[in-house]
């Protein structure tokens, strides 16, 4: 069930993580594992649980936190890494133990091993318990850019143009400083986490509300992912919902108003670890996970087959990845999502964006 929270309850929504961490009561053998993003969007998060950390009304200590992303490239102290962004904003303000956190090194010699070892310790850790995300003006959430599979998992990918100037703010507004690559957490990853919050303020992010809610589950659209998630909850401003339904927007503001929340729609949220269990892959002769060849039953003698035989099916981790995550992501990422955008205020952004991110004001867009 789809949740959209508005401007008036924005504050109070946006420390939901507080409430969290304090009813799972979280311990050293129990940590709460929670996912983290960058960006200009969760900075006022972080200024709120610093100073409820502060005002000794949440305490870190057993938290375990895994962020969304971090760039390819540049050092790890570069004013603009992530790591940065995160110790700045928030890391060095609260008690969370240095050994709970976890970034992606955008270093690593092996960043497809580095990619793989992500995925099994938050699966080691028993699942992320909520992740915590914005949205880039392009719809994606962490840098799972338009195109990217609504399946993947932790791996490089290659920033879509409008991500590189739109994130150019924070490189002297020079397109070339921005680095081109990234490691980003999957949408599986963040799908499979109990609960997702995404944050999505200002007009330029309106499009992206638009497609992400209202339009179908598409990977040209990562937000909209979301849709098929059953605890997902984006907090929007007023501008952010530009180009929603006038009767879209009613809708969630009524079901706001009547107080509804994720412990009244949909599964209930309870705590379930999950365990890392490196899965069967169909092997190249053929052999599928229960032991048998494809194209008959005939039993087989090899030991290794058998013992491929007695992992359980539903298992969640691939980590043949390997390879393929240290890769080209092989996955499409438009030059210019913008350039799509015929209808929009966006349209044209190319042009436009080299000064300033914001679009047009709806007005100018009406022709009588
Ligand atoms: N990888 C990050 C995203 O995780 C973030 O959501 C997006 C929007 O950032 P902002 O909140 O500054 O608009 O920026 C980057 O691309």
């Amino acid at each position: 069930m789809y949740r959209l929270f508005l401007f008036a309850t924005r504050q109070r929504k946006l420390t939901r993580n507080q409430g969290r961490i304090n009813s799972f009561n979280p311990t050293p053998e129990k940590p709460f594992v929670l996912g983290l993003p960058t960006g200009s969007s969760p900075e006022i998060i972080y200024r709120i649980l610093v100073q409820r950390h502060k005002a000794g009304e949440i305490s870190f200590r057993n938290v375990v936190t895994f962020n969304m992303d971090e760039y390819v490239g540049i050092p790890r102290d570069h004013p603009e890494s992530y790591h940065s962004f995160m110790y700045k904003h928030f890391f060095s303000h609260v008690d969370i133990l240095p050994a709970n956190i976890n970034i992606l090194n955008g270093n690593a010699p092996d960043l497809g091993a580095e990619a793989t070892a992500y995925e099994a310790k938050i699966a080691r850790m028993g699942g992320i318990e909520l992740f915590l995300g914005g949205v880039g003006p392009d719809g994606h959430i962490a840098f799972n850019e338009p195109g990217s599979s609504l399946t993947s998992r932790t791996r490089v990918k290659t920033l879509a143009y409008d991500t590189i100037v739109a994130n150019s703010r924070f490189f002297d507004n020079d397109i070339n400083q921005v680095p081109k690559k990234a490691l980003t957490v999957g949408i599986q990853t963040i799908m499979d986490a109990r609960e997702v919050v995404i944050v999505c303020t200002g007009a330029h992010k309106a499009l992206a509300l638009h497609h992400g809610l209202e339009g179908g589950v598409n990977h040209m659209w990562t937000l909209s992912a979301l849709q098929l998630h059953p605890h997902p909850l984006i907090v929007a401003d007023r501008d952010a919902t530009m180009e929603l339904k006038v009767k879209t927007v009613k809708y969630f503001e009524s079901i706001e108003q009547s107080g509804t929340d994720a412990r009244t729609q949909g599964p209930p949220l309870v705590y379930r670890p999950r365990t890392y269990v490196p899965a069967p892959l169909t092997t190249s002769s053929g052999v599928t996970p229960n032991g048998n060849a494809n194209n008959n039953s005939r039993p087989t003698s090899d030991p290794s087959v058998t013992a491929r035989a007695l992992f359980p099916k539903d298992l969640k981790i691939n980590t043949d990845m390997h390879r393929s995550a240290a890769d080209e992501d092989g996955e499409l990422t438009p030059d210019s999502m913008s350039s799509r955008l015929l209808d929009s205020a966006v349209s044209g952004l190319d042009a436009a964006l080299k000064g300033d991110l914001l679009p047009e004001s709806m007005a100018s867009r009406v022709t009588v």
